[in-house]
Parts: structure tokens; C-alpha cells; sequence
């Protein structure tokens, strides 16, 4: 089977690494490319490293030009993708990758993001653990539109939800992200300026401040089967890409670092892209730039009985571009490793 993908916002970091990610997938035959201000200009001059589509002209982002397509990725600002949709074919598969689809709850969004809500899709993070035993691939088969999550709570909660659901933890989290600087993607901002990024490690929404906070507790309240309260902040590093986040919670029982570790093992045995490292490895973000991969280790902080869980991803593979690619395969019955890079590049 090939499917003709169309990716709207192909001139940003998302997309990017979306096209990167779609040119080896074997199904995949790449269609329109869409972008903003910068439509009417070649890609080559906004990823240069894509050289096989350097020539493809950057067209308007419309309904008109979206149309026609088996599958549309949308890579637009938060705000841009309802009405788009709305216009694209029930038949048409449409995976969003900004935040307008991800919560369930309307008071959350106006809260968080103000607007019109829009509604919730079906969450892309195929495996998240559900109360009930199975995970959240099941929901996205077959399906034809597909809410990506953020980045951070990509990471962050697959590293917490194996112990929400299986009852190791009080439902009380504390999640600490360190991020590269192309999570906040191409567009000019002036903390990013190379002379504010390089050289410093800053954090940012502090006390519960960032907008990704209801879409963890969202996410771990499901894992858990009970309201879940979470603690994050995020903190930005001199790096282009990459989230390495350091997760903890107070244990419910006497635990060993082993045992937890065999129980965060058994939940992801036959995920593909989720590898709980064995004893005395730890995650770097440097290990996953460029896979799909999520990389997690666990530990007890034995004097203060916390459960202390580390996981790295690249925010733009698993964090945006892969999760979306991964979701598009499962939505479509393809292979659900198909064009996703297992193994990053090192050093
Ligand atoms: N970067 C990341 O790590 C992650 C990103 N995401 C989400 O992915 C989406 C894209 O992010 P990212 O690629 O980082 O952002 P960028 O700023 O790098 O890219 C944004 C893209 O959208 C286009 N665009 C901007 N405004 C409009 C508009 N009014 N109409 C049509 N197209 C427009 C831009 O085109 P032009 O070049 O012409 O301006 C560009 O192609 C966002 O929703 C983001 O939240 C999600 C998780 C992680
Ligand atoms: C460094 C930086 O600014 N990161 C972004 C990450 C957001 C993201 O990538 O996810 P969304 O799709 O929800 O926007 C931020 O904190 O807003």
C-alpha cells in the first residue's frame, strides 16, 4: 500500500523532521508541503538537510491545497488546526501535532489556551498503560484524526505512568524536563537568541505555570484510574535537541530499586520504542537524537522512600515527528515501526 502524505507547516522544526522521518517509510508517497509567510519559497532553504525535496516549492496552507490526500500532518501554531480539519474529509487521516485536539476537558483548554475549544481526538501515545490492562494503541486503529501529545508529557509520562497504574506511588508527582531549544520551534523569540540559549540553563513556567501541566495530569490521572496531582517545570539547556526528564513520587510501600525496575520492564516488554535500561545505565539525551526511542531508568531514594525515574527522548522524534508517524502507521495497519529510526546517533 502507498499513501499520499500531505505535511502542512513543513518549513518548521516539526515538520522538518517529519519529511526527514517520511522519505525512508516504505508506504509513503510525499505530497503537498505547506507553510506560512515563507509559502511560495523552495524547501532546501529552510531544511537544507533534506536534499531530496531541496526543489519542492512551498505552497499556501489551505483546505484546497490539503485536500486529496490519504493522510495530512498538521505542524501549524496551536490555534490552526480545527478549521482546517474541519474542512479535510472524514476519510482523510489527520494527525495534529499541536495542542488543539489533546485535552478532554473544555474548562482545562480555556484555562491553558483560551479560545474556542475544539474538542478532544484520540490521543497519540500509544503506550500509555490504562487502568484496565491494555494501552492506548488500541484506541488509535483505524481512526482518522489523531491529537499528538506535547513533548514533555510524551517522556514525562510514560516515565511515571508504570507506577500510577500498578499502584507503586502516592498520585503526587514531581516532573523536572531539561529541553533543547528547538522545542519552541523557528520562529524568532528573543530568550532563544543564540547569546541567551548558549552558556545557560534556565527554567521557565515555574509553579505549575506551563500549559503541558493539565495535559500530565490528564495523562496520569488515566493510568492511575484516579485524579492524579502533578509538579512540573520545565528548563531549558544550550542544546538543539532532546528533553531529559527527572520524575519523582513519594512510594506507597517498601520498595528496591530491582523490583521496580522489573515491574517498569514488564510494562514495556514488547514496546519497540520504550527501553528500560538495566542496572547502573542512565538515559542521555545525546543517546536518543534522531529515534523514536523513549529511554528510561529507574531508582529508590531510599531515605526519603521516593521513587526517582529518569527518561530521555529527542523532542522532535518521539516528542512530535515520530509520534505522529508512529500514530499515521497504527491509524493505517502499517508495520508501527515503519520510517522510525530505532537507534540515535553518537557520540
Ligand atoms: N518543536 C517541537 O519540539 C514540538 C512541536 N510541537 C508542535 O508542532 C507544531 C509546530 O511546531 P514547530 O515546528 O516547532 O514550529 P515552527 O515555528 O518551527 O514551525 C511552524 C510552522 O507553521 C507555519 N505557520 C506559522 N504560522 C502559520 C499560519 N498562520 N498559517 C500557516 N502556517 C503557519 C510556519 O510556516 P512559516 O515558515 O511560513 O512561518 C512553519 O512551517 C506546534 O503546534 C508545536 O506546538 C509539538 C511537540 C514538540
Ligand atoms: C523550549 C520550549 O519553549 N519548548 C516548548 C515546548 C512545547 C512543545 O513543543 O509542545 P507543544 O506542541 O505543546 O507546543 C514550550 O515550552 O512551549
Amino acid at each position: 500500500m502507498t499513501v499520499t502524505v500531505a505535511v502542512a507547516g513543513a518549513s518548521g522544526y516539526a515538520g522538518g523532521e517529519l519529511l526527514r522521518l517520511l522519505l525512508t517509510h516504505p508506504d509513503v508517497r510525499i505530497g503537498t508541503l505547506t507553510a506560512g509567510g515563507n509559502a511560495g519559497t523552495p524547501l532546501g532553504q529552510h531544511h537544507p538537510h533534506l536534499t531530496p525535496l531541496a526543489d519542492r516549492t512551498l505552497a499556501d496552507t489551505t483546505p484546497e491545497a490539503l485536500r486529496g490526500h490519504d493522510v495530512v500532518f498538521l505542524a501549524l501554531p496551536h490555534g490552526h488546526s480545527a478549521e482546517l480539519a474541519g474542512q479535510l474529509g472524514d476519510d482523510t487521516l489527520v494527525v495534529d501535532l499541536g495542542a488543539d485536539h489533546r485535552l478532554t476537558d473544555a474548562d482545562a483548554w480555556h484555562r491553558w489556551y483560551g479560545g474556542e475549544y475544539a474538542g478532544a481526538w484520540p490521543y497519540g501515545l500509544p503506550e500509555l498503560p490504562l487502568p484496565d490492562g491494555s494501552v492506548q494503541r488500541g484506541a488509535l486503529r483505524d481512526v482518522r484524526r489523531v491529537a499528538v501529545p506535547g513533548c514533555y508529557p510524551t517522556g514525562g509520562t510514560l516515565a511515571v505512568a508504570p507506577a500510577l497504574h500498578t499502584g507503586l506511588i502516592e498520585p503526587d508527582v514531581t516532573v523536572v524536563s531539561v529541553t533543547g531549544s528547538s522545542g519552541a520551534g523557528k520562529a524568532l523569540k528573543p530568550h532563544l537568541l543564540g547569546a541567551e540559549v548558549m552558556g545557560s540553563v534556565s527554567a521557565y513556567g515555574v509553579g505549575g505555570a506551563h500549559r503541558h501541566t493539565p495535559e500530565f495530569t490528564q495523562n496520569l490521572s488515566r493510568a492511575a484510574g484516579q485524579r492524579v496531582s502533578v509538579s512540573f517545570t520545565p528548563v531549558l539547556a544550550p542544546m538543539p535537541r532532546g528533553i531529559l526528564t527527572t520524575a519523582s513520587a513519594p512510594l506507597t510501600a517498601g520498595m528496591d530499586a530491582d523490583a521496580v525496575r522489573a515491574i517498569y520492564a514488564k510494562t514495556y516488554a514488547e514496546e519497540p520504542f520504550v527501553h528500560v535500561l538495566p542496572e547502573g545505565s542512565w538515559p542521555t539525551t545525546a543517546a536518543t537524537v534522531g529515534s523514536n526511542n523513549v529511554v528510561i531508568q529507574v531508582t529508590v531514594d531510599v531515605d526519603t522512600r521516593r521513587l526517582v525515574v529518569i527518561a530521555a527522548i529527542d523532542n522532535l522524534t518521539k516528542g512530535t515527528a515520530g509520534g505522529a508517524v508512529q500514530c499515521m502507521n497504527l491509524a493505517l495497519g502499517l508495520p508501527e515501526t515503519a520510517g522510525l529510526p530505532t537507534t540515535g546517533v553518537a557520540p
